[in-house]
């Protein structure tokens, strides 16, 4: 598994640390100060890594010890150099290596790729090669976050450099296109934000965004620039494309069943991946969903990748609650009014996380609003906080580790969840559901335990009297209890609430 020290490593990047800005809300115009704050969300001086000092002193311990460094040999796969052979280059890099123009992949990202392909290759992050490229990703937009100057937004006329073809889906802030780039015929993703709906710092803000996070592999790629359309209808960035589909049609092609544990595993191992790079970095996704995770392959869920970053803010800043509810919202914010303010937490992440969970195991939502006033909700809460014994039926297939991530992620109380981390070790090492049981194994154990041993009780006591009982009669009756008990639990506390509205 990839933590963010790894994956930085890996890139051979030295990480741009990024300041601290004001906190900024939704709903403000793209004021000077506010256009500032923007770009000041990549500010810094890149730091050198302790990781990277120790990989140093291991490269000169080797060297001192006849021994070459060990990452430099250890893969067998060892790619050579780019000063050994171009012929090894990702075919997109030499693409867009054969033109300076190309709007979609200038020098910068020629080297983002170069940077990327030697990482996926295990070649060692310490040559001169590797100097220069580092050099080039740095000088390219980290380093100019720090200007109050705004990246020029180019205006590009859409059909000379691209063919528009089908809509890939549609957002509240856009719409998504599958297009080619006319030159050099690669199809890509253009994310459009139509004019004058769109603010342009919320259109800088989610391109900054999603270029910024687009090294980890887990995570759309972004390439550079921001464009705006010759007519003035929109703005644009582009993203490579996926061919498959997202998690939510993966899911909903199972017909309710459910992706399964392995395939839940390899995909929470992608998405947890990217979610913790995110987190470390102070970055709240707060728009995960099914949706918004892609699968691009057909069969065995290999490649996964988080994408739209649109609502992704710096933690502890103050939001504006404009969002319609949904699935994946946290108890917290199903409680909220439209335009309360809130503070951006790491934690609706992980709820959300915990819902999308649910539905790849199960193949639908736990609930449709995370509130006491939808009932499944609500019997899950009762049971959380132990108002009620009876654990909700929907929650039965799963193991007590399975059980133990839903509590510390579908939780009202936010500062009990997990994090990413946790929930990553939880998933990559527990088994998720229960060993599958003979239907009414228990009811038989329980006649044949009861007949055995005490014979003579078995007919006459209420206890045994009851294990005796047909199976379905039985379950009538405990949902019966149930059902008194959840109710009498509920008009306690609307009886409570009138009171102390009353007395308020
Ligand atoms: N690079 C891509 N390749 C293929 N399909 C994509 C790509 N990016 C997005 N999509 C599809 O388009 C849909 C909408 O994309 P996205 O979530 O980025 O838009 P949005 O306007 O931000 O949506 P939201 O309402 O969730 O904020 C996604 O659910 C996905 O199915």
């Amino acid at each position: 598994m990839e933590t963010l020290g790894r994956v930085w490593n890996r890139l051979s990047i030295r990480r741009p640390t990024i300041a601290t800005p004001e906190p900024v809300e939704e709903e403000d115009d793209m004021t000077p100060e506010k256009t500032r704050e923007v770009f000041q969300m990549f500010n810094g001086t890149p730091t050198r890594r302790k990781s990277e000092s120790a990989h140093h002193h291991r490269v000169v311990l080797n060297q001192l010890q006849n021994h070459p460094p060990r990452n430099a040999t250890q893969s067998p796969q060892r790619q050579p150099r780019l000063s050994e052979s171009s012929a090894d280059v990702p075919a997109s890099a030499i693409r867009r290596n054969s033109t300076e123009t190309h709007v979609f992949g200038n020098r910068a990202h020629i080297h983002r790729d170069i940077v990327r392909f030697y990482a996926c290759n295990n070649v060692p992050a310490c040559s001169n090669e590797d100097e220069r490229i580092n050099t080039a990703r740095r000088n390219s937009l980290f380093v100019k976050r720090g200007s109050v100057t705004m990246e020029p937004i180019k205006k590009v006329d859409l059909e000379e450099v691209y063919t528009v073809n089908k809509q890939l889906g549609t957002g509240r802030f856009g719409f998504i296109k599958l297009a080619e780039h006319k030159q050099s015929k690669q199809r890509i993703a253009i994310k459009f934000f139509p004019r004058p709906q769109t603010k342009q710092a919320d259109f800088v803000r989610e391109y900054n965004y999603s270029f910024f996070l687009s090294p980890h592999q887990n995570i759309i790629d972004t390439y550079e620039g921001m464009f705006q359309s010759s007519d003035d209808t929109a703005f644009f960035f582009v993203q490579e494309f996926c061919p498959r589909a997202s998690l939510r049609e993966a899911v909903e092609a199972t017909n309710q069943a459910g992706i399964g544990e392995v395939n839940t595993k390899k995909v929470f191992a992608a998405v947890l991946s990217a979610i913790e790079f995110m987190h470390d970095e102070n970055l709240v996704h707060r728009n995960l969903k099914a949706e918004n995770i892609l699968i691009f392959d057909a069969n065995d869920y290999s490649k996964v990748k988080v994408t739209d970053f649109g609502l992704t803010r710096k933690v502890d800043t103050t939001v504006k609650y404009l969002e319609y509810v949904n699935n994946y919202h946290a108890a917290e914010l199903c409680d909220t009014v439209v335009n309360e303010k809130l503070v951006v937490n790491k934690s609706t992440d992980i709820w959300a996380l915990g819902i999308i969970f649910f539905y790849c195991m199960k193949g639908k939502f736990p609930w449709q609003k995370a509130s006491i006033m939808c009932k499944p909700y609500w019997e899950w809460e009762q049971w959380l906080k132990r108002k009620n014994p009876a654990l909700p039926k929907k929650f039965n297939p799963f193991s007590e580790k399975a059980l133990k991530l839903f509590k510390k992620s579908l939780t009202p109380r936010f500062k009990d969840r997990w994090t990413a981390k946790d929930m990553r070790k939880c998933l990559a090492k527990e088994k998720l559901l229960k060993s599958v049981k003979r239907p009414d194994e228990d009811y038989y154990v329980m006649i044949d335990t009861a007949s055995k041993s005490r014979p003579s009780a078995a007919s006459t006591s209420g206890e045994n009297q009851e294990a005796g009982a047909p199976p379905a009669e039985r379950k009538q009756k405990s949902t019966l209890q149930q059902w008194i008990s959840t109710t009498l639990t509920a008009m306690a506390e609307i009886s409570e609430q009138v009171v102390s509205a009353r007395d308020d």
